[in-house]
């Protein structure tokens, strides 16, 4: 262990009711909306290879022609409850929204800048009611916000002369001005996501850093910030140079999910994922694989059985509406959540042993953990090895409660369940309620001794 000023602050998972509630979420919507959804990945009729939010780095695209775009930016059909009621039916807990991505344009209007909401044809804050509109719906909102401002002539990549350092000690104030003034504006607001914290010019203030992060703390109790946000003295991100995680939860998971437990360290954490390959901003060509809804369910299942929380990307389109592949994918995952949804709230990594048929996800707080199955073997037979002294007292279907069955114990905590129908179309889930050995009255399906 080396002493250090700016790296981690507290060790292991943080045991406040704020950070309970954002444990148990499970399933999140990401939105991404801006400038960029009106090129939506084409400039002069060319298409961008990149990510659609990134087009204005695009070598076809003058920085300025993009920056213009604010004057095009004026959504006439955005209606916020449609996005919460569509987010609803989905079955999200919290939502994560851009406030402002890297091309520095602010969905709020600050008054630190005016490239903003404000000075387009759209004129009004786009965030407040966004806020409003999924509170109503029982929605939490966390704030997205990166720090890398490609608009802002103070940003700087790194830091090399003392210009470059004034200018950035201006930025830096004009960062730490925008976030304050977001916690002031939505206070309902659970979280900051940070993003784009990973250049030199960021990665050297890691004092200021520390800083801003405790006076946001301070400014709003509970608040949840993720390990993106700042490096420890030494540059080091996401896991201080003590290898102890900064910040609330960890943040790495970017389009690609942990494939065992002792892969998340025993953090929370969580996994933002794209429908197409990458593509966060509306794209009007969506190209390569566009993921089902099966494969998302699957993506969710196993996010909360590994302990995180699944938050899947939406791209709305310039005009303020949800594209239809988007739509109905959230149906289709709504559809799945309205039978299912009690094994994905609240839960938690269960510690029996993975099987190929799917997921164990433990409730919180209940003797309940539910199979989340999508490959049934053609035995028809579903290995169920419990933890130590774990015994099953029954075993149901979720979808059918008069739908039992009754484990064969095949050795020492090891069980097969007989399904008695084959052929699935959707992933189902088994609900096992356990008991501890020594404490359980017989009922369990161990054989007597
Ligand atoms: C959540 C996504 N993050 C932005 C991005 O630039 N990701 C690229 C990236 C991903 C992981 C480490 C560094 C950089 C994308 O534009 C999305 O906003």
């Amino acid at each position: 262990e080396i002493s250090l000023q700016h790296g981690a602050h507290r060790l292991g998972r943080r045991n406040d009711a704020d950070m309970a509630r954002w444990r148990a979420y499970g399933l999140g919507q990401f939105i991404h909306w801006g400038l960029y959804s009106i090129p939506g990945g084409e400039w002069n009729g060319k298409i961008y290879n990149g990510a659609a939010e990134w087009i204005r780095t695009w070598k076809e695209v003058s920085p300025q022609a993009y920056d213009s775009l604010i004057y095009r930016f004026n959504p006439i059909k955005f209606n916020p409850d449609s996005w919460a009621a569509v987010a609803g039916r989905m079955g999200v807990k919290y939502v994560t929204i851009t406030t402002k991505h890297h091309d520095g344009f602010c969905l709020w209007p600050s008054k630190y800048t005016n490239f903003t909401v404000a000075h387009s044809p759209y004129k009004k804050d786009i965030i407040g009611p966004l806020v409003k509109a999924y509170n109503k719906q029982g929605i939490d909102v966390i704030l997205y916000f990166s720090i890398m401002d490609w608009h802002n002539p103070d940003w700087r990549y790194d830091i090399k002369t003392r210009d470059d350092s004034i200018a950035f000690n201006r930025f830096k104030q004009f960062t730490r001005n925008q976030l304050l003034e977001l916690l002031t504006r939505y206070p309902t607001a659970k979280g900051l996501w940070f993003d784009g914290t990973w250049d030199n010019s960021w990665v050297k203030q890691a004092a200021f850093a520390d800083s801003l992060e405790t006076e946001m703390r301070k400014l709003r109790p509970g608040l949840i910030i993720g390990s993106r946000f700042r490096a420890d003295e030494y540059g080091k991100r996401h896991f201080d140079s003590n290898g102890n995680l900064m910040g609330d939860y960890e943040q790495g998971w970017e389009r690609k999910i942990p494939e065992k437990i002792e892969d998340v360290h025993g953090n929370d954490w969580d996994c933002v994922m794209t429908i197409p390959e990458n593509q966060w901003g509306y794209a009007k060509t969506w190209s390569g694989h566009i993921k089902t809804a099966d494969e998302l369910l699957e993506m969710l299942a196993k996010c909360v059985s590994l302990d995180g929380n699944f938050v899947l990307n939406f791209g709305p389109k310039p005009d303020g509406t949800l594209r239809t592949e988007e739509q109905t994918l959230a149906k289709a995952i709504g559809d799945w959540m309205t039978v299912n949804k009690e094994a994905i709230y609240n839960g938690e990594y269960a510690g029996f042993a993975k099987q190929d048929w799917g997921y164990f996800i433990k409730n919180t707080g209940t003797n309940k953990t539910y199979m989340v199955i999508f490959n049934v073997p053609v035995s028809g037979l579903l290995r169920v090895t419990t933890p130590l002294h774990t015994v099953i007292n029954k075993a149901y279907d979720l979808g059918n409660l008069t739908q039992t069955y009754t484990p064969e114990e095949i050795g020492t905590s090891t069980y097969f369940i007989h399904l008695h129908q084959q052929t699935p179309k959707k992933p189902f889930v088994i609900v096992l309620e356990t008991g501890e050995t020594g404490k359980s009255h017989g009922t369990g399906y161990e054989k007597a001794k």
